[in-house]
């Protein structure tokens, strides 16, 4: 009986989906000494490949351009992923259990205590076969029962400590290393989110995140767990008969090389789970942001096949894992039955010649069947950490991305000149190139803006204008020239002090799932609703916030369809009012806008540019007719500079850009005559 409850107990539905993390709860094997020996695996989860397996399906091509921008996410289908070691993995990532330590041995100590109930029970029920059942002898029954019974209460109290321990070990390990790997994320620079598929830097932020936590966490306390196990069950077997003991251990061996040749397989299988995971998420993501270009474009069933072709993928990954998985099953439960068959045959005969009692022999395999689960968990150890390897490759992948720019060391940083500057922008003789691109963007750069002149930076497409202002918000270090903010190298600043005197307007609105008045108040720390309705005011904004029912309480999120573009541009406008830097960079203010929700956000701007450094980039030269200057790039060098009276009369670049979209048009439908631009008009000056 308790053989075929061990056999049946073993079989693990085959997982046709990522593989979960072992739950730490599974840590000890059930108390059974709550129960008649009947053995339990003790970390029966860990799993052969266990997951959906996918071909390289990150090699997707890149979503067709909907979002760009130097701000914006772009698809980009390389992943690149560098191989990591088991030894590599835990060097890199032990050092997160530091503060943990302590608990994770109070979790191994009660493995071993939960080993040794399990050990006590069977050798009770022993007796209790031998002198209580066999005999007849209900004398015989009570001694061993309430011994048997105080140590069920024993195994259940460890078991629950232990598995409670180990499960809050374990996600405090997750919460740190996921905490970890975002606050690295948010410090890289705006090419590594190009170059890495949203989707799968999240399918990384979870599932390998979880995948590292089996190897560290979980991994060493199934490891503890399994071996202690071993050592009592064998010594234990050994102890009652170490002949018949020896006998069965001989396929010990034979399970390791069983488990050795699924190794390498369920490694590659596993990497490419990973990625596909973070392939699939990201078709999904992409299509969920992008569903209302691919209904207006006719693009449904292109986005379909995208998902069919990772589906595919992910289904035969899924299914070669579960053979796999299903494969190992199998052979080591043919290994058992044979160890079985081998015990009773065994057991049979040395009854018969009356060297073994009843007792002795179930004991014996309950041992025996005790003993297998901690040794295929030591060896499914192996493949759990190999699977875990992948996940730390791609972790890792993010981890060693260095951010283009630091906070200078302490010896660099120039001395503090002012918690706000005064707004003196220097550009000097800059030169740059992207990362990984031998292309240069910006040749030998040079202009100056004084404190509160507005600057309108125009040009042809890709002359570098958004480049530019990255490297003003030092995104990027230049290669060669310095950027100076009042006078002081933006390098020599730290980059909070920086980015504090500096406020940027995205072409896409940031909004935070939020409340309106919280979208506004992060702005400034500790602002009072005060403070954001007097910026909402300014921004023009108060009075469609208070029509909405639930007014500034309104929550907006990304994608809102509650405010309109021109709404949230004054959100972003009444933010950046309260944000109150003294340089404001306005990257294409107006994209997206008609004319009448343009007309409407150039008062709110003209007020917050009002005493500030602006520096505005833009195609749309009605902004331009009465900047101070504009600045007009044309492939990365500066070509022409002057008031529009003065460009005009050059007969350059610009003029060439202003009369190919004559000012009120802008590509846009032509407004109602009462609202026309004037040529000259000013945009910024009323
Ligand atoms: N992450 C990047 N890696 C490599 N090259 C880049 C990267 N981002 C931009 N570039 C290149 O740098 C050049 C300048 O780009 P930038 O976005 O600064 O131009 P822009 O003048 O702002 O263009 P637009 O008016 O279309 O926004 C372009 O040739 C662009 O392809």
């Amino acid at each position: 009986m308790a053989i075929m409850h061990l056999r049946s107990s073993r079989r693990r539905p085959v997982r046709t989906e990522t593989p979960p993390a072992p739950a730490p709860t599974e840590a000890f094997a059930p108390p059974a000494a709550s129960t008649p020996p009947a053995p339990q695996p003790a970390w029966d989860h860990a799993s052969v490949g266990g997951g959906p397996e996918r071909q390289p399906p990150d090699r997707e091509p890149a979503s067709e351009g909907f979002g760009r921008g130097l701000w914006g996410p772009l698809a980009d289908p390389t992943i690149r992923t560098r191989r990591v070691g088991l030894k590599e993995s835990l060097r890199r990532f032990w050092p997160l259990t530091k503060g943990d330590r302590r608990w994770l041995l109070l979790v191994c100590l009660c493995a071993v205590a939960a080993a040794l109930t399990e050990t006590a029970a069977i050798l009770l029920f022993a007796q209790l076969t031998d002198n209580a059942l066999q005999k007849g002898s209900v004398s015989a029954f009570w001694q061993p029962a309430g011994l048997w019974l105080t140590v069920a209460v024993i195994g259940a109290v460890v078991g629950y400590l232990g598995n409670s321990l180990a499960a809050w070990t374990a996600e405090r390990f997750v919460m740190r290393l996921r905490a970890r790997v975002f606050a690295h994320l948010q410090t890289l620079p705006p090419h590594f989110f190009q170059r890495n598929r949203r989707g799968d830097l999240v399918e990384r932020l979870t599932g390998d995140v979880d995948a590292i936590e089996q190897l560290v966490v979980s991994g060493l306390v199934q490891a503890a767990t399994a071996l202690f196990g071993v050592i009592f069950y064998a010594g234990a077997a050994l102890w009652l008969r170490w002949d018949l003991a020896l006998a069965t251990f001989v396929l010990a061996p034979v399970f390791w090389s069983a488990t050795r040749r699924f190794t390498g397989r369920v490694k590659e299988v596993s990497r490419r789970e990973r990625a596909a995971d973070g392939a699939i998420t990201s078709v999904v993501e992409e299509g969920l942001v992008n569903v209302v270009l691919t209904q207006a474009y006719n693009r449904r069933h292109e986005e379909e096949k995208r998902l069919d072709r990772q589906a595919r993928a992910w289904f035969r990954a899924s299914v070669t894992s579960a053979r796999l998985n299903e494969l190992y099953e199998q052979v080591v439960e043919l290994l058992e039955t044979l160890c079985v068959l081998a015990i009773i045959g065994l057991g049979a005969w040395e009854i018969s010649a009356g060297r073994m009692t009843l007792g002795q022999l179930l004991a014996f395999a309950a041992f025996v069947g005790y003993l297998y689960p901690p040794i295929r968990s030591l060896g499914q150890l192996g493949l759990t950490a190999t699977e875990a390897t992948a996940g730390s490759e791609r972790l890792l992948e993010i981890l060693d991305a260095r951010p283009a720019v630091t906070d200078p060391p302490p010896s660099l940083v120039a001395p503090p000149r002012f918690t706000r500057a005064l707004g003196e922008i220097e550009v000097r003789h800059v030169g740059f190139h992207y990362p990984d691109s031998p292309d240069e963007v910006l040749h030998d750069l040079s202009f100056t803006a004084v404190p509160g002149e507005l600057l309108v930076l125009t040009g042809p497409s890709g002359a570098g204008k958004s480049t530019l202002a990255a490297l003003l918000l030092r995104f990027y270090d230049p290669d060669t020239g310095t950027v100076r903010l009042d006078d002081i190298p933006v390098h020599q600043m730290p980059l909070a002090q920086l980015r504090r005197n500096i406020t940027l307007l995205p072409q896409d609105t940031l909004v935070l799932h939020d409340t309106i008045e919280e979208n506004i108040g992060c702005g400034r720390p500790h602002a009072t609703h005060e403070d954001v309705v007097r910026a909402a005011r300014a921004a023009d904004a108060e009075t469609f916030i208070s029509a909405l029912p639930d007014g500034y309480r309104t929550v907006i999120a990304p994608g809102t369809a509650r405010l309109s573009g021109g709404q949230l541009q004054r959100v972003a406008i009444a933010r950046a009012m309260l944000r109150d830097a003294p340089v404001l960079v306005l990257d294409e203010p107006t994209t997206g806008l008609d004319i009448l929700a343009t007309q409407r956000i150039l008062a709110p701007l003209r007020r917050l540019a009002e005493g500030r450094t602006t520096l505005v980039i833009s195609h749309d030269l009605d902004l331009a007719t009465d900047a101070d200057r504009i600045l007009v790039l044309d492939r990365g060098r500066l070509v022409e500079s002057g008031t529009h009276p003065e460009l005009l009369a050059h007969n350059g670049l610009y003029s060439t850009l202003f009369h190919a979209h004559p000012p009120g048009h802008n590509g846009q439908p032509a407004p109602p005559p009462s609202l026309a631009g004037q040529p000259g008009a000013g945009a910024w000056h009323g």
